[in-house]
């Protein structure tokens, strides 16, 4: 399998190359050259097998250059019962992301798929325990060694650090933006001790901090001399280590392949739902990919209308869903890219607009920069919003018609998913992250705290160690080379 660049890079590196490269030399964001296709014959003997085996099928048709023995064990050291055991009452830590029956109604039916259940409560964990994993795997190799600059609005960070903290030959440089995630978030990062983990607190918003992300990774001289990685979903692997659950809900919510079902994605950075569009390229029957937004509705004002409108950081407003307040969504990219037809050209001519002219449209209408809004359909998007109102009202709605707390982000999702049920086909919900990371909003909306997991009881009260910083990639940049001597 190689990969190629949507601004067009000429090499077709490898998954191994991609894996501690991050983003393409071109600034753009790598992709599979073609996607592989799963047949009807494979699906039926996914139906029978566990995470883990699932895991390694989806991968091995991605990682061609990784021996599949490794891989294989790979996945079954990342994907245990034990590494996700954050259940709830009712789940099987087993299955790894179960799947619970919300409504069923008139042939409508409304299943959350809970992806949550690893060491820091979101559903990062899902794909950053195998990325920590293969970053170990690749490094031995190699003899190398990688210093990871990350950017996270609160959930990215504590995963990548719980999965890289004391891995050899790894440091991790993790962006947040100053005050703005929530106490259990800001917590569960800045509580590590672990020498080779650094909290920076960026005086900004998520896309500050992305953007330092980005320049630094366009810095090639510097990026090759610090040995710099990303875990973000700038990263392939992230992308399609996240594929496999919507193989693996689509499997549990459904008997034989003539059915189909949706997802509706809790989104903010466009990574989660980009894998759902992946699984969908590959085959998996998904009807619908519906694209749930908070207050920060860029996106879904891009699947309404065809025009992609960033905010700039004055404008993105901190929300009660915080992991999704972010206005330059990377990955969309990688969507646009197939939308074009992937055209290259005219993918680096729009994201070079958007940097320029702060978007692009492709409406169709008079003084577009296309008409590609009206092939959206064929490639099962849809969308809507959620508002700190609407959170509230799920929040109480989901405790008392389904008997569980739900998170605030998961809750935008459950009010979106409400808007697109149809019948006979099952919409799945996935749960971003448990509610005891949110207890702020879910004090305010249903008067006591959030159920939190063992291990995390005094989280808060742990002495914390961080930097603060302004949103300046020359400053962050000095900042790494100090801490890694290169
Ligand atoms: C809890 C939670 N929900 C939803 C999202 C949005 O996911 P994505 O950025 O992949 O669109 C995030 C951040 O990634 C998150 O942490
Ligand atoms: N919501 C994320 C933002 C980063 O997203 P990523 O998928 O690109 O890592 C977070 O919690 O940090």
């Amino acid at each position: 399998m190689q990969y190629v660049s949507t601004r067009g890079h000429a090499a077709t590196p490898s998954f191994s190359e991609i894996l501690l490269g991050g983003l393409a030399p071109d600034g753009g964001l790598y992709l599979p050259a073609q996607y592989p296709q799963v047949s009807g014959a494979e699906l039926d003997q996914w139906r029978k097998l566990s995470y883990a085996d699932l895991a390694f099928e989806v991968l091995r048709k991605f990682a061609t250059d990784i021996p599949e023995a490794d891989l294989k064990a790979l996945a079954h050291k990342t994907y245990t019962a034990d590494v996700y055991r954050n259940t709830r009452a009712g789940e099987h830590a087993a299955e790894i992301t179960p799947l619970r029956t919300l409504e069923e109604q008139g042939g409508k039916k409304l299943v959350l798929q809970s992806l949550s259940n690893g060491p820091t409560l979101a559903f990062k964990d899902m794909a950053m325990q195998l990325l920590g994993n293969l970053f170990e795997y690749a490094l031995a190799k190699q003899g190398a060694e990688l210093n990871i600059v990350g950017a996270t609005s609160g959930d990215t960070g504590s995963a990548a650090e719980y999965a890289m903290r004391g891995k050899k030959g790894i440091r991790v440089f993790m962006l947040s933006p100053h005050k703005k995630m929530s106490a259990f978030q800001t917590a569960q990062m800045f509580s590590l001790q672990d020498p080779n983990i650094f909290n920076l607190a960026i005086e900004g918003v998520f896309d500050d901090c992305q953007d330092i992300v980005k320049a630094i990774s366009n810095d090639l001289e510097y990026k090759a001399a610090k040995k710099i990685g990303t875990v973000n979903s700038i990263n392939w692997a992230r992308v399609v280590a996240q594929v496999v659950y919507y193989f693996r809900g689509y499997l549990a919510a459904t008997t034989s392949n003539e059915q189909k079902v949706s997802f509706t994605v809790p989104s903010g950075n466009f990574g989660n739902i980009c894998a759902g569009h992946i699984a969908r390229m590959m085959g998996l029957p998904i009807d619908k990919l519906v694209v749930a937004t908070n207050e920060n509705d860029v996106l879904d004002e891009f699947f309404r209308t065809g025009i992609y409108r960033v905010r700039k950081s004055a404008e993105t407003y901190h929300t009660s869903s915080p992991s999704m307040d972010i206005s330059k969504a990377s990955n969309f990219e990688r969507f646009v890219y197939d939308l074009l037809g992937r055209d290259s050209a005219r993918v680096k001519d729009l994201f070079h607009k958007v940097e320029t002219a702060g978007g692009f449209d492709l409406s169709g209408q008079a003084g577009s920069d296309g008409n590609e809004f009206t092939s959206v359909i064929q490639y099962g998007f849809a969308s809507g919003r959620s508002t700190h109102a609407d959170r509230l009202e799920t929040i109480r709605f989901a405790e008392k018609t389904y008997g569980i707390t739900v998170d605030t982000h998961t809750a935008d999702g459950i009010k979106v998913a409400r808007e697109h049920l149809t019948p006979g086909v099952t919409m799945i919900v996935l749960e971003t992250a448990l509610p005891a990371k949110f207890n702020e909003t879910i004090r305010e909306a249903l008067g006591r705290d959030a159920d939190r997991p063992a291990g995390f009881e005094n989280i808060e009260a742990l002495p914390q160690r961080f930097e603060v910083m302004p949103a300046d990639a020359a400053r962050v940049k000095a900042y790494v080379a100090q801490h890694t001597g290169l």
